[in-house]
């Protein structure tokens, strides 16, 4: 009875000072803090559930923060202590070599394990610029290009494996999911470039032991904790973070390809880091790369380099399909350059790359549908900076979004038309430059410049020339092209195509 007193009364007396403290704090952020003036929903002012809850957690990060800026401008409050940017003049400033903004607590959710920083969520600037250097050479333009047969062997295997499954004939026909289809061709590359024998996705026309259904499972919960810095902390540590992620000795699931990557980079180091070829591990081993960075690198490059590169082939898809003009000059414009050999041969990364009208369909897709779109939130240093004609104080959290940059006023007026046409009529050198600027965005800057880009281009030139010359494709419901919620990597899924051989 006593302690039931004791409780009730410590209770009624801590409930009021705990609502008193939290009206206080929403009063000085909304009213008092040194970003009060800066435009944005009133509800951001105070309250991380503007950002957290009505646009990450529902999936929708990228179009929240596009609509956000066309309604308040270049400058958005986007929480108590969070700005948002869309001019790409001040990319520099916040992403360029030199600058003093870190990497926000956002990004320890992508550790691997906790104090474990991959190249990618490494905070600190040292620690990144050293891994950098090491992994570097492995993603290198020449290192790219010298795995080139391995990409053609398996875009190869890749259309081969849809016209059996899928071709069309004059009597039946069978839809193909190609949201599937398309992470089935990223998954075997990297695996194939980064370990030197691909997972078999493709062999075996099946999501390889659940990777794909069990990211999609785990991506949203882990992206929508990151955003509650507290929580992120927390989930840091050793023994809540073995109850929170995936468990190595799952049999399939996330779990298991983080356990395939520590495998075959256990085994590799056990072998001197040589393996059947100069594959991306084994530059690794030769960059003198401990056996756990190049674990915790290996897991990056299994999510990093597949997600993304299957949203960009399925974006490219589904716009080129959309607009009858761009379908057919892209069309034409493959049948008048690619010789076709018996029996066929992949595309060169070259000669695809030389092909105006196809690169302009590329750059288009990457500007309207950048697929890397999480928040690639910075730090604000010591001292403060003058942004956008705003004081934002030191340790702001700041972040310009690649979707309203694919879509700043450099584009002109019809900025939201996927129109090929732009990257090749614009005769004003200035211009077109910065339209170039704004486009490299979406593989970040700086520092933290996408080290995967050469990787990336050269699956979308090959599986984009490889489907359009080989296939007329059409999208079975262009009412729905597709079901796609975004957390950091796109989510999609039901992207049902019809295929028909152009020579069947
Ligand atoms: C179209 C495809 C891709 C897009 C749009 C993309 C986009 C990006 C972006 C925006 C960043 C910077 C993130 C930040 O600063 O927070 C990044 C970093 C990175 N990307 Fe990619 N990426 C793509 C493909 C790939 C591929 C295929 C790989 C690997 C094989 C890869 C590996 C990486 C790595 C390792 C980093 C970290 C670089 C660093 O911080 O030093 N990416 N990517």
């Amino acid at each position: 009875m006593f302690l039931k007193l004791l409780f009730l009364s410590a209770f009624t007396q801590v409930l009021p000072l705990t609502l008193l403290a939290l009206v206080a704090s929403y009063v000085y952020s909304r009213y008092a803090s040194p970003l009060k003036k800066v435009p944005g929903p009133a509800l951001a002012s105070f309250t991380r559930l503007w950002l957290n809850v009505g646009l990450v957690a529902r999936g929708n990060l990228h179009g929240g923060i596009l609509d956000a800026h066309r309604k308040y401008g270049r400058v958005v409050r986007v929480g108590p202590n969070k700005v948002y940017f869309s001019d790409p003049a001040l990319i520099p400033e916040i992403y360029g070599v030199g600058s003093k903004y870190r990497k926000s607590d956002l990004y320890m959710m992508a550790d691997p394990e906790p104090g474990q920083g991959s190249t990618f969520s490494e905070r600190s600037a040292e620690k990144h610029a050293a891994l950098r250097r090491r992994v570097g050479p492995a993603y290198s333009n020449s290192s790219v290009l010298q795995m080139e047969s391995y990409v053609d062997a398996l875009v190869s295997a890749w259309i081969s494996a849809l016209s059996t499954e899928f071709t069309a004939t004059e009597t039946s026909f069978k839809s193909c999911d190609f949201a599937c289809w398309a992470q089935f061709l990223t998954y075997d590359v990297i695996s194939e470039l980064a370990f030197g024998k691909a997972f078999g996705f493709i062999a075996t026309r099946g999501d390889h032991k659940q990777y794909i259904a069990s990211l999609q499972q785990a991506l949203p919960i882990i992206v929508i904790l990151s955003y509650f810095e507290e929580l992120v902390k927390f989930m840091a540590l050793g023994w809540v973070r073995k109850f929170a992620t995936p468990i190595i000795n799952d049999k399939t699931g996330y779990g298991n390809l983080t356990k395939a990557a520590t495998e075959l980079v256990r085994e590799r180091w056990a072998k001197g880091g040589v393996g059947e070829r100069r594959d991306m591990l084994q530059r690794f081993y030769e960059q003198g790369m401990t056996e756990k960075e190049a674990m915790v690198d290996s897991t990056l490059i299994l999510l990093a380099g597949s997600d993304s590169t299957a949203t960009a082939i399925r974006a490219a898809v589904m716009f080129i399909c959309s607009n009858p003009r761009a379908y057919i000059t892209l069309k034409s414009e493959l049948a008048a350059k690619i010789v076709r050999t018996t029996p066929p041969s992949i595309v060169s990364f070259s000669t695809a790359r030389s092909l105006p009208y196809l690169s302009a369909c590329i750059k288009e897709t990457l500007r309207l549908f950048p697929p890397g779109a999480g928040a690639m939130e910075r730090v604000v240093p010591a001292g403060g900076a003058i942004l956008s004609g705003y004081f934002i104080p030191e340790n702001t959290i700041v972040c310009i979004h690649p979707w309203p940059v694919g879509r700043d006023e450099v584009f002109g007026e019809d900025g939201d038309l996927f129109r090929p046409e732009r990257w090749l009529e614009e005769k004003d050198e200035k211009r077109l430059a910065k339209m170039e600027k704004a486009l490299d965005f979406v593989f970040g800057a700086g520092p933290h410049y996408c080290l995967g880009r050469p990787i990336a281009h050269m699956e979308l030139y090959k599986s984009i020339t490889e489907l359009f010359l080989t296939f007329d494709i059409g999208l079975s419901n262009p009412m729905q092209p597709w079901k796609s919620r975004e957390y950091g990597f796109f989510l999609q899924k039901h992207m049902m195509v019809n295929l028909k051989r152009v020579d069947g």
